[in-house]
């Protein structure tokens, strides 16, 4: 549909934009990104027209775009600039009107029934109808954007050219904005080429972005191949990090702040607070988790920990409300904590530290292997699970990449199955030595702070002290509830 063919150009003879070149096809939104003064608004500035490339040409449908008459070009290309300095003293109607002069014949124009189906259907989309008979300069800056917005939509050009088209938009319009945008591209075949500043929104909307660097394409491609932690890092000069949006398949950035909080964090089992109602762990800084806990299970950072002592009759087919209303009944933040359940008695806990010469461990674990299932056969067997839980906390102090969170779960797994076997704990249904049980919880913690530990497994260092100490902890939380079953009183 637009292809961009080794264009150059610039001001008053100075080169800004050096020899770019690209295809968009019909129905694709291709997103321009770069740091302030790379060349974005320049290169929409040669595409649209606005200034004459000293090299290359743009075509649109295969038609260099120098053969188009300007009334043709407008029918094929609308184009919303940055700024907007002619914008007053004209209602919203009236400015969005301005959208169909291309549309209009002869010398004495007439407005036709078209004409005004795409003005109100311009102004529906981007939610200004309601400010039809408002002067323009009695709008905010969000709904002047909009009615702009409006204006090159009535144009029912099939290329869109925008520059920052969310600049001044709250979150809620930004997405109404580019949701109704993505919509024209992929149901009535628009074809948009829009500058960002925002890499997040572009990565999100965009089929292809196009990176500029002092004026040049440093890269070109679909955004899992341009938003690239160390690519966007060295073209903007600023430290971020890159992380999968948690629900789409796009990349997304977050910056990395200078001033972190380098207040030194060392958990050990003295800060551990064992009540009758729960094992509990808080930190003054936040730790990084990953777990199978039943609140806040996943990835995230967390100050408290809690692996609360339940009842044998607790009703599980309400968990999430009665764990939301235990933490906010005891002031604790549903937001900042961890929650796993058990029904061992919470006295019956084992937690340990393992120390190396990098880095050190703690291990918390509550052993109910009453219920111990062996995984490779419960294919042979129907019930429900019962309660009866091996949960484990392993809990790092250090740094550790995402690469060594996993491994340290294999790693703590495979020690707690040894650990099993080592107590001649078995499945009650096949007599073959249990695995775990049908309910266990994993939790991995780190502080996050000190030299990245980049691996975890079992001939690491940490995963040496993962192997022993999950092994040890969980040997002895094991006997622990034994002894206590024998005592009557687990
Ligand atoms: N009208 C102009 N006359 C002369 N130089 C200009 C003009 N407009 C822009 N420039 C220069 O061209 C270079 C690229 O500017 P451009 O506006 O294309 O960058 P940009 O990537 O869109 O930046 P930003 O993110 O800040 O909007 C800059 O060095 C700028 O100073």
């Amino acid at each position: 549909m637009l292809k961009v063919e080794h264009i150059s150009g610039g001001y008053s003879h100075i080169p800004v934009v050096q020899d770019v070149s690209f295809h968009v096809g019909k129905g694709m939104v291709l997103g321009i990104l770069g740091p302030n003064g790379s060349g974005k608004s320049t290169l929409l500035k040669l595409i649209s027209g606005v200034i004459e490339p000293t090299a290359g040409a743009v075509l649109i449908d295969e038609r260099p775009m120098k053969s188009f008459s300007s009334k043709e070009l407008a029918k094929k290309m609308a184009v919303l600039p940055q700024l907007h300095a002619n914008a007053f003293s004209n209602s919203v109607y009236d400015t969005v009107s301005l959208g169909r002069y291309p549309h209009q014949k002869g010398f004495f124009s007439t407005w036709s029934k078209e004409d005004e189906q795409a003005v109100e259907r311009a102004m529906e989309q981007t939610g200004v109808l309601q400010y039809r008979n408002t002067m323009m300069e009695f709008l905010s800056g969000g709904e002047q954007q909009r009615v702009f917005i409006a204006q090159a939509l009535a144009q029912c050009s099939q290329v869109l050219l925008l520059d920052e088209p969310t600049n001044h938009l709250d979150i809620s319009h930004q997405k109404q904005l580019l949701d109704m945008i993505r919509k024209e591209a992929t149901e009535n075949g628009l074809t948009v080429v829009s500058v960002f500043h925002d890499i997040n929104l572009a990565s999100l909307y965009c089929d292809g972005l196009l990176l500029m660097e002092n004026g040049q394409v440093k890269a070109h491609g679909a955004p899992h191949e341009v938003v690239l932690q160390q690519q966007i890092t060295e073209v903007y000069g600023a430290q971020v990090s890159t992380y999968a949006h948690p629900e789409i398949p796009k990349p997304q950035i977050t910056m990395m702040p200078e001033q972190a909080d380098e207040r030194q964090t060392l958990v050990s089992p003295e800060q551990f607070d064992i009540t009758k109602e729960y094992i509990r762990l808080d930190t003054r800084r936040p730790l990084k988790v990953i777990s199978s806990a039943v609140h806040n299970a996943g990835m995230g950072w967390y100050n408290t920990l809690l692996n609360r002592s339940i009842p044998e009759d607790y009703n599980i087919d309400n968990v999430q409300e009665e764990t939301l209303q235990f933490l906010k009944g005891n002031g604790i933040s549903p937001t900042n904590t961890v929650v796993m359940l058990t029904a061992v008695a919470s006295k019956l806990a084992a937690v340990r530290s393992f120390k190396g010469n990098q880095c050190s461990i703690t291990v918390a674990v509550t052993a109910g292997v009453g219920n111990a299932v062996d995984v490779t056969r419960t294919h042979e067997r129907n019930d429900l699970p019962h309660i009866g839980t091996i949960n484990t906390w392993v809990i790092v102090n250090g740094k550790l990449s995402d690469e060594a969170f996993f491994q340290a779960m294999i790693t703590a797994t495979e020690a707690k199955t040894k650990a099993l076997a080592e107590e001649d704990i078995r499945d009650s249904h096949t007599c073959t030595i249990a695995t775990g049980t049908a309910t266990d919880s994993l939790l991995i913690a780190a502080t996050q702070q000190g030299k990245e530990i980049p691996y975890a497994g079992p001939i690491t260092e940490v995963g040496k002290l993962i192997g022993q100490g999950v092994f040890d902890t969980t040997v002895q939380a094991i006997r622990q509830y034994k002894q206590a079953k024998i005592k009557g009183n687990g």
